[in-house]
């Protein structure tokens, strides 16, 4: 029996759970999106089978629904569903980054809602940038409600089978409490960095010196702002008690860089240092998997393009690709990502065969 999925927005996760979800048999994935461009760009991409102009009557006929759309509309959109004609048995479920005030929200509906959140994505936006590979080996959070069941949760982790992810529950304030650390509270900490950059008048020059550190760190400052609003006034309690845990340790900091002692100054970074190399490999455990190669490269017309043609015609795919300004000089640090480890392996071997170029994993 075909299993009819709907999911409203179209996005960078919708369209990728779209992608994804099609991959197992006998279901229809529709796809719905406030935005009718996106929805018909979404129809033409493949990434669903069906673009029905009513919402209502495309939830009526669902068996799972996901809303894959910015937590505040979600919300919003989880309020109007109260007046929807569903099916007794469907399954509502979404892919928001936030969990307490969904799930909150969740107890005054009359069907079954398994929160989820997939966690990977990107600073990118919108259904252009959609990919089915996207939750691979990533975690996809489920925090389920209190009218699902043991059926209706197995249901929903079989169809999220597709996605390759490593599906967890947990409850709605672990999930936040976590998040807050590792994903909220960076993304603030990134705008503030950039925001720091933007008041320097004396030396408008740094904008072109923001090199590899700043750029690393950073990149999530590029992020959709209405998406990071919503995420940060609904989850605003864990990220401020994140702020003032900041804050205090900013205190310290400063006391110890006034002091200026260059030991405990060491030992700060290489705490920092032993921590984050410690940190779980990406694909074991890590929220964001992508495998990164790094490559020396001259900075010459054609580098490049030399070695992408290569991994192409081994048929090796490559998820992403960047060149650290680190230097100055004649060579530059080109990044390939990978979806898996075993890509950059036979990637690695592929360019030490073909080139002269020194490649190595961080
Ligand atoms: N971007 C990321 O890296 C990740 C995002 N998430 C979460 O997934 C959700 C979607 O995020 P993205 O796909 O990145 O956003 P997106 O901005 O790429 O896509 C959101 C889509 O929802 C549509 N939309 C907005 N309001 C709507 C409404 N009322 N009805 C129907 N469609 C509506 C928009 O037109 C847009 O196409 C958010 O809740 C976000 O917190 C979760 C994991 C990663
Ligand atoms: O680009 C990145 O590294 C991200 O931070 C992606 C991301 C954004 C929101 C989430 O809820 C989960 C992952």
């Amino acid at each position: 029996m075909t299993t009819h999925i709907l999911i409203i927005g179209l996005g960078l996760i919708g369209g990728s759970l779209a992608k994804a979800l099609q991959r197992n048999s006998d279901v229809h994935v529709a796809g719905y999106d406030a935005d009718a461009l996106t929805a018909r760009k979404a129809f033409k991409m493949g990434i669903i089978h069906s673009s029905p102009p009513s919402l209502e009557q495309a939830a009526s006929e669902a068996d799972v629904i996901v809303f894959a759309t910015p937590v505040g509309a979600t919300i919003k959109l989880m309020e109007q569903s109260k007046y929807w004609d569903l099916k007794k048995d469907v399954i509502l479920t979404d892919t928001g980054s936030t969990k307490i005030q969904i799930m909150e929200s969740a107890k005054n509906l009359d069907h079954v809602f398994i929160g989820g959140h997939p966690m990977a994505g990107s600073h990118k936006s919108g259904v252009e940038a959609a990919k089915d590979v996207l939750f691979e080996n990533a975690f996809y959070i489920l925090t389920p409600g209190d009218k699902a069941d043991g059926k209706s949760l197995q249901l929903l982790k079989g169809l999220l089978v597709a996605t390759k992810a490593k599906i967890e529950v947990l409850s709605a304030e672990e999930h936040d409490h976590m998040t807050a650390i590792v994903s909220h509270f960076p993304h603030l900490i990134a705008a503030s960095l950039v925001h720091q950059l933007d008041q320097e008048e004396k030396f408008p020059f740094a904008r072109q010196l923001a090199a590899g550190g700043f750029r690393d760190t950073t990149r999530i400052a590029s992020s959709n702002p209405e998406m990071w609003r919503d995420i940060t006034t609904q989850n605003n309690t864990m990220i401020v008690q994140q702020l003032n845990n900041w804050m205090e340790q900013m205190d310290q900091l400063k006391d110890m860089l006034v002091k200026n002692d260059p030991e405990p100054i060491q030992q700060f970074f290489s705490h920092a240092k032993t921590v984050r190399d410690e940190l779980p490999i990406a694909g074991h455990g890590a929220m964001f998997s992508v495998f990164d190669l790094y490559i020396d490269i001259p900075d010459v017309p054609g580098s490049i393009s030399e070695l992408t043609g290569y991994l192409a015609e081994e048929q090796i795919s490559i998820v992403n690709l960047r060149i650290l300004e680190t230097r100055e000089d004649v060579f530059g640090i080109l990044v390939i990502s990978f979806q898996t480890a075993e890509d950059r392996a036979r990637a690695q071997k592929c360019i030490s065969a073909r080139t002269v170029y020194d490649s190595y994993i961080s």
